[in-house]
């Protein structure tokens, strides 16, 4: 049985992801208005990313990501770095979250309650666009110039250092559109990547990936790879979420993951949040119910989600008491 698997298995058929990272990074003082957003703070302040596991994992996650969404080699070349501490700087970021995983689990806190479990550590990999930050990670436009294998050139060596930093997963978040897609898939293969992964696409309208191309052409691609244990969606509104799950189930038989954001919309030119249409913090957690009945087997939070999310989304799903 697959780490997945048993996982799900263990929190009772549905297990807890973790809340947005930058966003509590934010909230504990880092300054994430870099281009290296939430991975500047490798550099300047790994105590803080290792603060925010801790919290998610107080809060009831058994599966946190890692602080690399946008940890790039260029982007930390672009600071003055070598190859060689851009690559260590990756290996920290999963080091600094099986750190924590592991001293919660060893903690007091952890033993004296029953909704826990040995969480899973997955190295976070954003987007092309993520690293371009110029919003074509919400777009999905990359150019007509941009293919496939730029892409596998773009994530090939990131990916390399990180599946082999000891993840138990690696996480590909917000994919916008289905060229990526396919490149990662056929990198997967090529690289010959042993640690299991998950690709998580991001939607604007609930009814395509950001690009505006079709899930079920995804689908089929991501459900061709064996490399391929979860599919999903983050970074997405809520709103959107259930109608998406019952899609999916439809076109895949992987185990199906969603964590999206709190509903507020990212203005990437402006670099700021825009307010929520309709939800608040609030019926987050009743919506994850619905998810979770609706099957997927993996729900947490993207951007603007925090550990009172998590802490209500895990208190629901175990529906156990304790927290
Ligand atoms: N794991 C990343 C974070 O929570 C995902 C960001 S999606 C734009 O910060
Ligand atoms: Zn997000």
């Amino acid at each position: 049985m697959g780490v997945v698997e048993e996982l799900v298995g263990k929190a009772g058929g549905c297990a807890v992801i973790d809340g947005g990272f930058a966003t509590q990074l934010e909230a504990l003082g880092a300054d994430i208005n870099d281009p290296l957003w939430s991975a500047a703070c490798l550099i300047t302040r790994p105590h803080l990313i290792k603060e925010v596991h801790m919290q998610y994992l107080e809060a009831g996650a058994d599966v946190i990501i890692s602080s690399s969404y946008q940890a790039t080699i260029p982007g930390f070349l672009a600071r003055g770095m070598s190859v060689d501490e851009a690559e260590a700087l990756l290996r920290t970021s999963v080091k600094l979250a099986l750190e924590a995983r592991d001293e919660f689990w060893k903690s007091a806190l952890r033993k004296s309650k029953s909704i826990y479990n040995h969480a899973l550590v997955a190295a976070s990999i954003g987007s092309y666009g993520a690293y371009l930050a110029d919003g074509s990670e919400y777009s999905g436009s990359y150019g007509d110039d941009v293919t496939a294998e730029n892409l596998k050139d773009f994530h090939r060596r990131r990916l390399q250092v990180l599946a082999s930093a000891g993840p138990d997963l690696i996480a590909f978040e917000a994919i916008p559109n289905k060229l990526e897609a396919q490149a990662l898939v056929e990198l997967l293969e090529e690289e010959n990547i042993q640690v299991p992964s998950w690709i998580c696409f991001s939607s604007v309208d609930g009814k395509h990936l950001c690009s505006g191309d079709s899930f079920s052409d995804c689908l089929r691609i991501l459900n061709a790879s064996e490399k391929v244990a979860v599919v999903g969606v983050n970074c997405t509104p809520p709103q959107f979420i259930e109608d998406m799950i019952l899609e999916f189930r439809k076109q895949t038989k992987k185990a199906i993951a969603v964590y999206p954001n709190s509903g507020e919309v990212w203005d990437g030119r402006a670099k700021r949040w825009l307010p929520a249409e309709c939800l608040g913090h609030k019926s987050f957690d009743a919506l994850a119910k619905r998810w979770q009945e609706a099957g997927a087997s993996l729900i947490g939070g993207c951007c603007r989600t925090t550990p009172t999310t998590i802490r209500a989304v895990s208190r629901i799903l175990k529906g156990r008491t304790g927290h």
